[in-house]
């Protein structure tokens, strides 16, 4: 058996288990992954995130994201701002940003003034095959700038429309008139199991309060409904802009707490700030 040190945190709700494995190098497992992210016999998170040293001479420390299922994805927002604080408070940067290497590129975390981090998330991407997305034989229009695509749910009975976004991971986001009585538990498996997304895809559900206010909710691939999701809340903002249905910052109200976006359109990378807050440090017998 052997010790392991962990730090617990959380943005907006959104909780992880954080392992500096630059400090302290340990095999981690989809199995350790599950052990760990259980809420009665581990440690309980939505995603596990890894600190590694680089990839690469040159590169800058490499940012991985585990969902509580075990399976390694791509990008985590919520998650990019914690590890970000993470990594400033243990000295890895002076100054107060820090440079990541993930598994599609590379983002950057800044300390704001006021305590919270901004996350650089990189270009959103809308193209099908940038998704993935294959919709062979859904129905779509085009709404401003941006593919608004329509799918029968069977569950609902009833046609659902959603934009695609890609923020690295994969999104789907439906707008909607009413966020808390939209069945999330049924739309979000439907599309994740829908041919048309082959690496499954997070749902997120947008009401709009006005061009620059909205509440979120989001059914995640992992977890389910998270409190918030970075990536998601990125996804819909960059989505609703192309719609022309949002201006280039929107503030965002998810049920675990407040998360605003800034992006000036496509060429530029979009900004998501937030709280990333520790909760607990300790460590585990594994
Ligand atoms: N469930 C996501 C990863 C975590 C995203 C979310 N927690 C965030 O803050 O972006 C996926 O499978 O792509």
């Amino acid at each position: 058996m052997t010790e392991l040190h962990f730090t617990k945190m959380q943005g907006a709700g959104n909780d992880f288990v954080v392992l500096d494995r630059v400090a302290e190098p340990v095999e981690v497992t989809p199995q350790l992954v599950r052990r760990l992210a259980d809420r009665r016999f581990g440690i309980g998170a939505d995603q596990l995130l890894l600190l590694d040293p680089p990839q690469k001479a040159g590169e800058p420390l490499r940012y991985r994201i585990f969902n509580s299922d075990g399976d390694e994805v791509e990008q985590c927002g919520n998650g990019a701002r914690c590890i970000g604080r993470f990594a400033l408070e243990r000295g890895y940067a002076s100054g107060d940003s820090i440079p990541f290497q993930t598994m599609k590129g590379r983002i950057c975390v800044k300390r704001e003034p006021d305590g919270r981090m901004v996350a650089d998330m990189g270009e959103p991407r809308f193209q099908p095959e940038e998704i993935p997305f294959r919709p062979e034989g859904l129905q779509h229009r085009i709404e401003n700038r941006i593919a608004v695509w329509k799918v029968y749910c069977e569950p609902l009975e009833r046609d659902i429309e959603f934009t695609v976004t890609s923020m690295g991971n994969p999104h789907a986001t439906v707008f909607t008139d009413d966020v808390d009585r939209e069945r999330i538990d049924l739309i979000g498996p439907f599309l994740q199991r829908h041919p048309a997304f082959p690496e499954s895809v997070n749902v997120g559900f947008v009401e709009c309060e006005s061009a620059q206010k909205a509440k979120i909710r989001v059914w995640e691939r992992g977890p389910g409904e998270t409190l918030a999701c970075g990536t998601g809340t990125s996804a819909a903002m960059a989505a609703g802009l192309m719609r022309g249905i949002f201006e280039r910052r929107v503030e965002f109200s998810a049920r675990g707490g407040a998360l605003a976006c800034a992006w000036e359109g496509p060429g530029s990378t979009l900004s998501l700030i937030g709280p990333a807050e520790v909760v607990f440090t300790g460590c585990i017998e594994i």
